[in-house]
């Protein structure tokens, strides 16, 4: 059946004879069909455009100014000189771009002066043009940048239909910019709609755009509760792994660069006074994440690290030698968390006293960051520790005393009974198996929200949650191979600090270093009972200048002589003269 549109009903009304429309319809269709179809492809057309217009112009010129060539080269030179310094009028900004434009404004402006001259029919012109034509055209219609602004200009042209069909009717396209990765674009949606709606519309979204499943990101535009921002990524900016740079912090009150985001900018968070939780499945990449972090915190001379790693040392013992302590069984790790509360308190009646209400970490009086890795193994091995734990997670923050703690799901019976999970301030998520994870690490309602860390497909990609990181932006974390942390410890162990004097005051040596009783008055003597009593991964220079109370130079000139390196930085007797 046929539709009739308004020009029937209008002819119908005033009467139009119907045998001079009988043919109408159908030529006036084709034409405006060709007009859309050129205009539709007006970007490719670009080059035939451009040629026709210069033989038309030609033509004029010859006929009307054939003596004006010499003015057209002028216009040429100054056009192509603009095209290439400044890429006017075109606004490319890239030097190839701008490169293009010169060549083409030089060719086509020269070719116009010599047509004005002798006419454009006058041999070889007219091949000449067709030749200069496909070899601009070419570059032209393979530029992919070009390509993708096409594309989204057709996306735009045909969102109001295709939000029809994946349930944002009503929703319009404000702008759009085409990037280095695909394409963003501002969105307005019909009143009473919200970003959540927009969220869970995203495998919708990339079904009716015919994108790759995972290709759209959706977020919130803080000003404007009904807006958002698109993402398409043409490629996943992250397909790579991304290479570490070395540590970029030198204090620990500076924000750790963990990795980038989509956009290529740094995910760089603060973790000065904050409890930081990773987590994810097996393989997700937290060790990974506790590598950058320790990285960094390596480099700042006002941080001191204790380590717990129940897995014997092998996530945490590369780092070995730049942490002041690493605690590789549960009665270790028990101590070191009693003493950490110690050192705690210690710092907490000092500032009482002092009527101060932070400790501020420098060199002389630095913060304590405590890494745990795989926290379910201690809560499962250590209650005690947990309680410990607990009691720094509450009170640690004004005393510069924090805890980075790595686990793969952290339910409560994982993390222990006491209200560690809700203390943490710094929450990063890496891929998890089920959706409810998500919630577990990141907080309850956090899927609802759009943070969709099962998508995550490749490990060190996760999701941030922190004060400023409030939206669900996708990063991926250096990776830190062992090369790096050989050359890191290599670097930064010999100049660790060691706890201040106060804190150091507030650890009893007799249980800190497993039974060993030190005569506080000969420091010789110290040195000697530390190294024979020291454990299997030995002791670190700090801890025995905490131990002796004497310099560095003075304990390595007595370590060089009498106690052998067992990892990197760490030292006891041979086991030989230990046991005589
Ligand atoms: N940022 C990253 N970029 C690329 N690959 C990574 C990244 N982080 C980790 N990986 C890869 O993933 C593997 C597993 O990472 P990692 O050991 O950190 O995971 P995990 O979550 O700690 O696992 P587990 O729970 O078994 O200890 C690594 O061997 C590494 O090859």
């Amino acid at each position: 059946m046929r539709a009739y549109g308004w020009r029937h009903r209008r002819w119908r009304r005033h009467g139009q004879p119907l045998l001079l429309v009988a043919n109408e319809p159908r030529l006036f269709e084709m034409v405006a069909g060709l007009g859309r179809l050129v205009f539709r492809y007006r970007s490719e057309l670009a080059p035939l455009v451009l040629a026709a217009i210069l033989d038309l112009t030609a033509l004029w010129l010859h006929s009307a100014h054939p003596e004006g060539w010499g003015w057209v080269l002028a216009v040429t030179a100054i056009a192509a000189a603009v095209a290439a310094f400044r890429g006017a009028p075109w606004g490319v900004v890239r030097s190839e771009d701008r490169a293009y434009a010169a060549v083409a404004t030089t060719v086509a402006g020269t070719w116009l002066a010599a047509a004005t001259a002798l006419g454009p029919g006058q041999s070889p012109l007219q091949s000449l043009l067709l030749v200069a034509m496909a070899a601009g055209a070419i570059p032209w219609w393979s530029h992919r940048r070009r390509r993708a602004r096409v594309r989204v200009d057709r996306t735009i042209q045909a969102w109001p239909d295709l939000a029809e069909q994946i349930g944002l009717a009503g929703s319009r396209v404000l702008s759009a910019v085409v990037d280095v990765w695909g394409w963003r674009a501002r969105m307005t949606l019909r009143a009473g709609q919200t970003v959540a709606d927009a969220v869970a519309q995203i495998p919708a979204i990339e079904s009716g755009l015919g994108t790759r499943p995972g290709a759209v990101r959706v977020e919130p535009d803080p000003a404007h509760a009904g807006r958002f921002v698109m993402r398409v990524l043409a490629e996943d900016p992250h397909a790579n792994a991304v290479p570490w740079r070395g540590p970029a912090a030198r204090s620990v009150a500076d924000p750790i660069r963990l990795g980038v985001f989509e956009d290529a900018a740094h995910v760089a968070v603060p973790m000065l006074r904050r409890h930081v939780l990773v987590g994810g499945i097996a393989g997700a990449g937290k060790s990974g994440i506790l590598n950058v972090i320790i990285g960094n915190l390596v480099a700042c001379p006002d941080v001191v690290l204790w380590g717990i790693d129940l897995k014997g040392g092998m996530e945490l013992g590369p780092w070995a030698p730049c942490l002041a302590r690493l605690a590789t069984t549960p009665a270790e790790a028990e101590t070191m968390l009693r003493d950490a509360v110690r050192v705690l308190e210690a710092r907490a009646r000092a500032m009482a006293e002092s009527s101060s209400r932070l400790w501020i970490p420098t060199e002389s009086t630095p913060a304590l960051v405590i890494v745990v890795d795989e926290y379910a193994e201690l809560a499962e091995q250590s209650p005690a520790a947990v309680e410990y734990a607990d009691s720094i997670a509450r009170r640690g923050r004004a005393v510069a005393e924090t805890l980075l703690a790595a686990t793969q799901r952290p339910t409560q019976q994982a993390m222990g009974r006491g209200a560690i999970r809700s203390q943490m301030d710094v929450r990063v998520c890496l891929r998890v198996r089920e959706r409810r994870d998500t919630d577990l690490i990141l907080g309850q309602g956090m899927v609802a929200a759009g943070w969709h860390a099962h998508d995550l497909d490749a490990p060190g990609k996760f999701l941030v949650s922190a004060e400023g990181f409030n939206h669900p932006r996708r990063a991926r974390a250096y990776l830190v191979t062992d090369d790096d942390v050989r050359a890191t410890v290599e670097r930064y162990a010999p100049d660790r600090p060691a706890l201040d004097r106060l804190s150091a005051d507030a650890l009893d040596d007799e249980d800190v270093y497993d039974g060993v009783i030190v005569d506080e008055a000969d420091p010789e003597k110290v040195l000697q009972t530390a190294l024979n009593e020291a454990p299997e991964h030995g002791l670190s220079v700090p801890e025995l200048m905490r131990m002796t109370g004497m310099r560095r130079t003075w304990i390595y000139d007595r370590l060089q002589a009498h106690a052998t390196q067992v990892r990197r930085g760490r030292w006891r007797m041979p086991r030989d003269e230990s046991d005589g």
